[in-house]
């Protein structure tokens, strides 16, 4: 049996495009709806033909919905959410899938007082956005942590949990402050990174632009390919996850400067060592199937 028989989309940019089509795959048989608060957005989706119906606002959008689940920028979770929910049926649950949860399950628990809630995020991805990015098999094998509250309904957290199965991830529970703190360091940090390093690059006096392109080696490609990630989003990441992503930059630079003194003073075994390390770490990423060769990632898309 399918876990939610009429599933509402909020924000069909790249993540809610690829939850619409995924459902289309694998649940056929569900009712799906959308919304989004652009009308150019709206107008292709309409074009992109994955939902059965387009609402003109949020509200008329969740009326008859036992899923809503919120695909919009985290900053703009609680706006959206408190535009809906005098429209939502009593035993709807809503999720999201934001790369940030503990404020936006305050965000939400605010707009959304006695509703069942269970926040989730699809730890998968590309630097594309807009619903001409997404595509069905974005899940495939990939996390997705839920992060219900401690007194979440174990049933609502079931339903969501079989949901994303059912679309072909696998599922992880944890509470939001150690989810925050785990994708600071391995999604949010990097992200930050690389925002910098090609932002260095660019402001360079005595490299040209023209230069940076045409001798882009292999490591500052892969950069660029995440500094080209969503500003909005990235933006609102960074603002939500504060804490966590300050303390994981704080550890940072105290590693880099280390790896700075390692240079200036010759300390090859220091630099040698390191490498190794960060080398195994690669090697067991590629083992868990969670690298970028993964069948299916949509890098090419
Ligand atoms: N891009 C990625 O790789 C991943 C993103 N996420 C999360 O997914 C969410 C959506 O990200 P993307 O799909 O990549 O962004 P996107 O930019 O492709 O799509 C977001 C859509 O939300 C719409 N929107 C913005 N504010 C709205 C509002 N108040 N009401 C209705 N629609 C609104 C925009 O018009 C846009 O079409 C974000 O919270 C992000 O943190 C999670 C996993 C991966
Ligand atoms: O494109 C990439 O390399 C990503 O890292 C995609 C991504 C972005 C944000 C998330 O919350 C999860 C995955």
């Amino acid at each position: 049996m399918l876990p939610f028989a009429r599933v509402t989309i909020i924000g069909l940019g790249l993540i809610g495009s690829s939850v619409a089509r995924a459902i289309r795959r694998s649940m056929p048989t569900v009712r799906l709806t959308g919304y989004d608060a652009s009308p150019a957005v709206r107008k292709r989706v309409a074009e992109l033909d994955f939902l059965d119906d387009i609402a003109d606002t949020a509200g008329a959008a969740v009326t008859d919905a036992d899923l809503v689940l919120l695909c919009v920028p985290v900053g703009a979770i609680g706006e959206v959410a408190a535009s809906f929910a005098a429209d939502l049926p009593a035993d709807a649950i809503v999720s999201d899938v934001g790369s940030s949860k503990a404020g936006v399950a305050a965000a939400l628990a605010v707009a959304l007082p006695g509703v069942a809630v269970v926040p989730a995020h699809p730890v998968a991805g590309t630097e594309k956005s807009g619903p001409d990015a997404g595509f069905a098999s974005l899940f495939d094998g990939r996390w997705c942590i839920l992060t219900p509250a401690g007194d979440a309904d174990p049933t609502a957290v079931m339903r969501v949990s079989a949901f994303w199965e059912g679309l072909g991830a696998r599922v992880d529970i944890m509470d939001a402050a150690h989810h925050d703190l785990v994708l600071a360091v391995t999604s949010h940090l990097p992200h930050l990174i690389a925002y910098t390093i090609v932002g260095t690059a660019s402001d360079l006096e005595t490299v040209t632009r023209s230069e940076v392109i045409k001798y882009s080696a292999g490591g500052f490609r892969d950069f660029t390919r995440i500094a080209a990630s969503d500003p909005t989003m990235w933006r609102d990441v960074f603002l939500a996850n504060k804490e966590a992503v300050l303390e994981m930059l704080q550890r940072f630079t105290e590693d880099l400067t280390a790896l700075q003194r390692a240079i200036r003073w010759g300390d090859g075994d220091t630099l040698f060592e390191l490498f190794t390390r960060t080398r195994a770490v690669r090697r067991s990423i590629i083992e868990e199937g969670q690298d970028d060769a993964a069948p299916d990632f949509g890098r090419q898309h």
